[in-house]
């Protein structure tokens, strides 16, 4: 039956080659392709999802050489009740991660995998997260049976045949993402526009850095090298090789006088990561440039401080909410064209349009779901987590040291979620043990970019919560280890930050968006000691008379309510941090639990 497989390229990396044959043997693809990277191939590629109708090209004079594509509609976000860390022990994942033995997952997917590219073309893409110039670049290779993967890591990573070359030179060790999925076709049988399986399995082996992705076609659960990668294996790669990898944004800023200072910020999914690392700073003088919207790795340089890289090359960005009015540079980068759109609406000149684009609502759509949509619709005309894709060359705020390879050094870390209440707009940390106390009971309200239910609070450690590839508690004691190996003196400053406190209406107490400027601000004046702080159980507060208000459109009232701390609401946190805490057991490094003891000593003494 099985005919000869057609393969285009090839490579002279014995391991990888035979590695491939094995996934092509078992998974039984029409044919085989190397992917080079060419513009060629991406117009091939390109035109060959327009035939399948999984992309609907959009009017060049819109958005010029770009598409978009409307996915089943359940296989719209990752899938973290679907998402294993499969460590050899059991421990080794942690309470954080969901486990299964790995001969029994691999038991389990195999047959999964068995013959589930029948009909379709089997791509190799080999990658590079971060630079191919690295001292020690991280190679990654990610089969896939999905054209869509293929042209959406061409935008989101450094690919081809460029990365293969090099892999070959060296005879590198990369990882090995393996993705279906999970649909073949029989002899004759029609595909559908966006193929997927009802079964979903995002699995990561972390001892053999390898990643088996089964059954969803989407971002995060299919574009291996961002979260199961950059994250989830990275992560253990950096525990055992003394570094970070870590889900931030990184932002260089520029003061009127020219002083220059790079900070991270790690917010849970769509909690405004692309949105500050995009930011138009309000404050006349200052400026403010992207070097990364998602992933940051981050490394002790030889003089003591930290240095961030971002292992990306493109952006996957939440699109509703995304307009000239909060983030006109996103807006500025898509207008370029060369983008992918998913799940989000068509306009009728074949132009994109998502909720909080513009004010006004275009009179008629096509919706996410393909149907006709008018402003008087009851649904959505683009889903929640409906994204753009993007490289990251088009920011017209991109920082050149985005592509140096040495990285930017760190001078402060943000952390920061989505709360109603209790987090004020800004605390700044004791030092590297309190922002680790606080970024380990990090919480924030879940979201739409994953699958379940939307505005519960969780604890979100680090911002890291479903992206830990082994156990958080060993987690935490690697950036304890960190910070106690370091110079103090040349660490970043720790900052919690909450652009989403909201007054009894509802309404948010702080503008956010570009106004976030002066927050950084007071972040920076602080590392550079020139501004005050009040002393709280919490840690350092600006007073309102500490923050640059010039100009700023905000009553007296409700910014002193964005940056009021609340014993009574703090009272109410501490037994859900202590409920967090004793998801660890005996594994919660002691530091943590010396923090939670002396912050509850600190808030009793604030009782009168
Ligand atoms: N109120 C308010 N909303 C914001 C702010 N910053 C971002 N948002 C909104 O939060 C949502 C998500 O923002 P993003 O910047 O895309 O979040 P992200 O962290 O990059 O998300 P992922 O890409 O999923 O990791 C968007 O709808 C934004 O409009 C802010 O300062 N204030
Ligand atoms: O991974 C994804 O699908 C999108 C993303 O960036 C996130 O959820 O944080
Ligand atoms: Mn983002």
């Amino acid at each position: 039956m099985q005919q000869q497989m057609e393969i285009t390229g090839g490579t002279t990396h014995a391991e990888l080659d035979a590695w491939v044959k094995g996934v092509a043997d078992h998974t039984q693809p029409e044919a085989v392709v190397w992917v080079t990277g060419s513009q060629e191939e991406s117009a091939q590629i390109n035109a060959t999802l327009v035939e399948a109708g999984t992309f609907t090209r959009l009017a060049e004079d819109k958005k010029p050489d770009s598409y978009l594509a409307l996915s089943d509609p359940q296989d719209v976000a990752r899938v973290e009740g679907r998402t294993f860390i499969c460590s050899r022990r059991e421990q080794d994942a942690g309470p954080t991660n969901n486990w299964m033995d790995p001969q029994e997952m691999k038991d389990t997917l195999r047959p999964l995998f068995e013959g589930s590219m029948r009909g379709r073309t089997m791509f190799v893409i080999p990658f590079v997260m971060g630079h191919l110039d690295a001292e020690d670049p991280k190679f990654g290779v990610e089969i896939t049976d999905s054209p869509y993967v293929v042209a959406s890591m061409r935008i989101m990573a450094r690919i081809g045949s460029d990365v293969l070359a090099r892999m070959e030179e060296t005879d590198a060790a990369y990882v090995k993402g393996l993705h279906s999925v999970g649909a073949p076709l029989a002899d004759g049988e029609d595909d559908v526009p966006w193929p997927c399986n009802e079964t979903k399995y995002i699995v990561h082996f972390p001892e053999e850095r390898a990643i088996w992705s089964y059954g969803s076609g989407y971002g995060g659960n299919a574009l291996l090298g961002k979260k199961c990668y950059a994250l989830r294996i990275a992560s253990v790669m950096a525990r055992d090789e003394g570094w970070l990898a870590e889900h931030m944004l990184i932002l260089k800023l520029t003061s009127p006088d020219g002083e220059v200072h790079y900070v991270a910020g790690a917010f849970p999914s769509a909690c405004g990561k692309t949105n500050l690392a995009m930011i138009q700073p309000t404050m006349p003088g200052w400026s403010a440039e992207l070097v990364g919207d998602d992933i940051s790795w981050m490394r002790f340089g030889q003089d003591g401080r930290l240095y961030a890289v971002n292992p990306e090359f493109g952006l996957f960005g939440v699109a509703p909410g995304t307009g000239r009015g909060t983030n006109p540079v996103a807006m500025d980068t898509i207008e370029q064209g060369h983008s992918i759109f998913t799940n989000v609406a068509r306009t009728p000149d074949g132009d994109v349009w998502w909720e909080g684009m513009t004010k006004e609502e275009p009179a008629a759509l096509t919706d996410w779901h393909g149907n006709p949509w008018t402003p008087g619709s009851q649904v959505k005309a683009a889903h929640p987590n409906s994204r753009f894709c993007t490289p990251i060359r088009q920011v017209p705020t991109i920082a050149p040291e985005y592509d140096d390879p040495r990285g930017v050094p760190i001078s402060a870390i943000m952390f920061g979620g989505r709360r109603k209440t209790t987090v004020p707009l800004v605390t700044q940390a004791r030092d590297w043990q309190h922002g680790t106390f606080i970024a380990s009971t990090l919480s924030s309200e879940t979201t739409a970019a994953a699958t379940g239910e939307v505005g519960v609070v969780r604890r979100d450690p680090m911002a890291m919560l479903p992206f830990i590839g082994y156990n958080a508690s060993h987690y935490f004691e690697h950036w304890l280890a960190l910070g106690e190996g370091a110079d103090p003196d040349k660490l970043p400053k720790i900052f919690l930050v909450n652009w989403f406190r909201r007054d009894e209406d509802d309404r948010f107490l702080w503008p956010g968006f570009g106004e976030n400027s002066r927050v950084l601000k007071w972040m920076l004046d602080r590392i550079e000691g020139r501004v005050g702080a009040q002393e709280s159980p919490i840690g350092l507060l600006p007073r309102p008379e500490d923050l640059d208000t010039e100009a700023l459109d905000l009553s007296e009232e409700d910014l002193a309510a964005a940056l009021a701390f609340d014993p009574q609401e703090w009272e109410a946190e501490i037994p859900l941090i202590q409920e967090w805490f004793d998801k660890f057991g005996d594994e919660l490094p002691a530091a943590l639990r010396e923090e939670l003891a002396a912050l509850q000593e600190r808030l009793a003494g604030q009782e009168v």
